[in-house]
């Protein structure tokens, strides 16, 4: 389903990602280990293309993401990421957070992008936070709702830079 081709990633004179060669298949979870600096988000983010890719390719279910000639907003909405500072809007509550990609990405209306929202929000545990503003959450807690917001776009994949261990993934998460 993700196929990577002797990627490569350098910024400037820093070669960060060296011929990278993997194989992921449907429903398989795979962890990226290694030391700080190492390059791992970097690796992450060329699988959105949030970088651009200096040599290879990434191919996810049959597109090439460095095709010129893909559209890179339907890839990224079929590619959901959870960011290591979780970008949640600030001034928005954790409701809104999550039903606004829906209704500007997928173009739901209000009422459905929001019950999904709550759908969401109920699945990972955070049903009662739905008015509260992302300040007001400990870490564990802005994850799971920029976990609940990525998921709003139906994602095939998921990308996690960084996953808290102090909340245990439901089983559902690693299915589909
Ligand atoms: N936009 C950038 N411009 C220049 N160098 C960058 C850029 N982004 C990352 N780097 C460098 O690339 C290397 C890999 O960074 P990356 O963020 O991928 O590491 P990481 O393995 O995810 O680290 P951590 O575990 O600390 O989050 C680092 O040396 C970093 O300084």
């Amino acid at each position: 389903m993700i196929s990577v081709k002797h990627l490569k990633k350098s910024f400037g004179d820093l070669e960060v990602l060296k011929d990278i060669n993997v194989d992921i298949k449907q429903k398989e979870v795979v962890v990226v280990i290694g030391p700080s600096g190492s390059g791992k988000s970097t690796f992450l983010r060329c699988l959105n293309l949030i970088e651009p890719v200096t040599e290879g390719t990434v191919t996810i279910e049959g597109v090439e993401l460095t095709d010129k000639k893909v559209d890179i907003n339907k890839l990224r909405a079929e590619v959901g990421m959870v960011f290591q500072q979780f970008n949640l809007f600030p001034h928005k509550t954790v409701l809104e957070n999550i039903t606004l990609p829906i209704v500007t990405v997928k173009k739901w209306n209000k009422a459905d992008a929001e019950k999904k929202a709550k759908d969401l929000l109920n699945k990972v545990g955070l049903l009662e936070k739905a008015n509260a503003y992302p300040e007001s959450l400990s870490g564990g807690q802005k994850q799971r709702v920029a976990i609940a917001r990525a998921l709003g776009m139906e994602p095939k994949v998921m990308l996690f830079d960084e996953l808290h261990l102090h909340w245990t993934p439901p089983k559902w998460l690693g299915k589909s």
